[in-house]
């Protein structure tokens, strides 16, 4: 078996022998270097895998600095039939208590002692411990469908799926909205936009994500929503047997705080791409999703006896509909809707009109892929370097 040098040798001297000028020409070329944004890495996991590349044995503070390296993953429950909205147990201080993962908003907050008991009925809750309390904290939140708490805010342990953070801000509600107080399913939420939005005052307070980012083997979390079921939401690793082929990425931007990103093109059902940029969230916490008038309108121009309804507010349909499917371009890959995950559910109790999966965007300032497109797809969130998001279909 030749030596691989002397192989070389030989295919150096066939590629000279090939050109027809005995003198092989010289060029010269630059390659420029680019400077490449902060890469968050654990350290401890990267410099393990460095040692372990070159055979050497991993030093043992390294290798127990690397194996504290955390991961984790918790059950995404729907609310209801309908997929409104998805739970996840998580456990503050010694509470067990089932809250709503939200990547649209920032702030972690939870039923609690601090409510009246008539408001707890029914609910898993925070029992306040004052010498854990950050004194002189308060938060206020508002949703875009006009919900909203407020309270004060406690520096507890707080554990996600075998995560655990330490110290986290949680928000402590004193009261909450109508829509949480009849809605016995959700005893908070756990925000995963970026902290810039929470509104812990006067010092704003991390995320949790944000909080655990750096102890986690790497700083990502990816969410798994899935129709009429059971889903995941996974911290710190990335899980190949949860999508088929490849995760199309893109760069967010984090000016409003959100996993904001401009898909370039939609397609209706099988038609051809209509080519248009829509600065649009990915929102865990919103359900349906909102989109231009002209694209939505575009959708349902192909749905048979489809009206936009005054009466039941957004676009209805009747529920023997077939629906076609509805695509977005996203880092030049088409990502598709299923037709069936755009029938949300009858406007009332045995009716059978339904309403759209698919409704405008009119007020509120940009598009929002909520629930409704999530479910189809696998999606990573990560901020190491650059922040990005990145979706495969599952
Ligand atoms: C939702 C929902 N839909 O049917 C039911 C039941 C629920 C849950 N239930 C009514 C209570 C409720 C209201 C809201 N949520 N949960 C989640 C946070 N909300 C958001 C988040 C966000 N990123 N963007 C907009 N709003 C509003």
């Amino acid at each position: 078996m030749p030596s691989i040098s002397s192989t070389l040798t030989a295919a150096a001297v066939l590629l000279g022998a090939a050109t027809a000028n005995p003198v092989i020409a010289k060029r010269s070329f630059s390659v420029e270097q680019v400077e490449r944004g902060l890469y968050l890495r654990n350290g401890a996991v990267q410099a393990a895998k460095t040692y372990r590349k070159y055979g050497v044995a991993v030093p043992d503070h390294i290798q127990s600095a690397a194996a504290a390296a955390q991961t984790g993953s918790v059950p995404a429950n729907p609310s209801d039939q309908y997929d409104s909205s998805y739970l996840s147990p998580v456990t503050l201080g010694n509470t067990t208590v089932q809250l709503d993962f939200d990547t649209g908003s920032a702030d972690l907050w939870v039923f609690s002692s601090l409510q009246a008991s008539s408001q707890l009925t029914g609910h898993d809750y925070y029992k306040v411990d004052a010498s854990k309390q950050i004194s002189g904290a308060s938060w206020k939140i508002t949703y875009g469908d006009g919900s909203g708490a407020g309270g004060k805010v406690y520096a507890d342990k707080v554990v996600v799926g075998g995560v655990t953070a330490t110290s986290q801000a949680v928000e402590a509600a004193t009261s909450v909205s109508t829509q949480f107080q009849q809605d016995q399913n959700t005893d908070g939420l756990l925000g995963l936009a970026f902290s810039s939005i929470n509104t812990v005052k006067p010092t704003q307070q991390k995320t949790f994500f944000d909080t655990v980012k750096a102890s986690l083997a790497k700083p990502l979390f990816a969410v798994t929503l899935k129709y009429h079921a059971a889903g995941t939401y996974d911290f710190g690793y990335i899980d190949t047997s949860k999508y088929t082929g490849d995760i199309t990425y893109v760069t967010v931007s984090t000016t409003n705080g959100f996993w904001e990103f401009s898909p370039t093109g939609y397609y209706v059902g099988t038609g051809s791409e209509v080519k248009t940029t829509i600065d649009a969230i990915a929102d865990t916490g919103t359900t349906l999703v909102y989109l231009p008038t002209a694209v939505v309108k575009a959708y349902y121009a192909k749905v048979a006896s489809s009206q936009n309804s005054n009466t039941y507010g957004g676009y209805v349909f009747p529920c023997s509909a077939t629906l076609p499917d509805f695509s977005l371009t996203i880092g030049g890959a088409k990502k598709t809707i299923p037709g069936k995950y755009i029938n949300y559910s009858p406007v009332e109790t045995g009716s059978s009109t339904c309403y759209g999966g698919i409704q405008d965007n009119t007020g509120i300032g940009f598009s929002i892929l909520g629930d409704i497109f999530l479910k189809a797809h696998y999606v990573v969130h990560d901020v190491s370097s650059t922040p990005k998001i990145g979706f495969a279909k599952q």
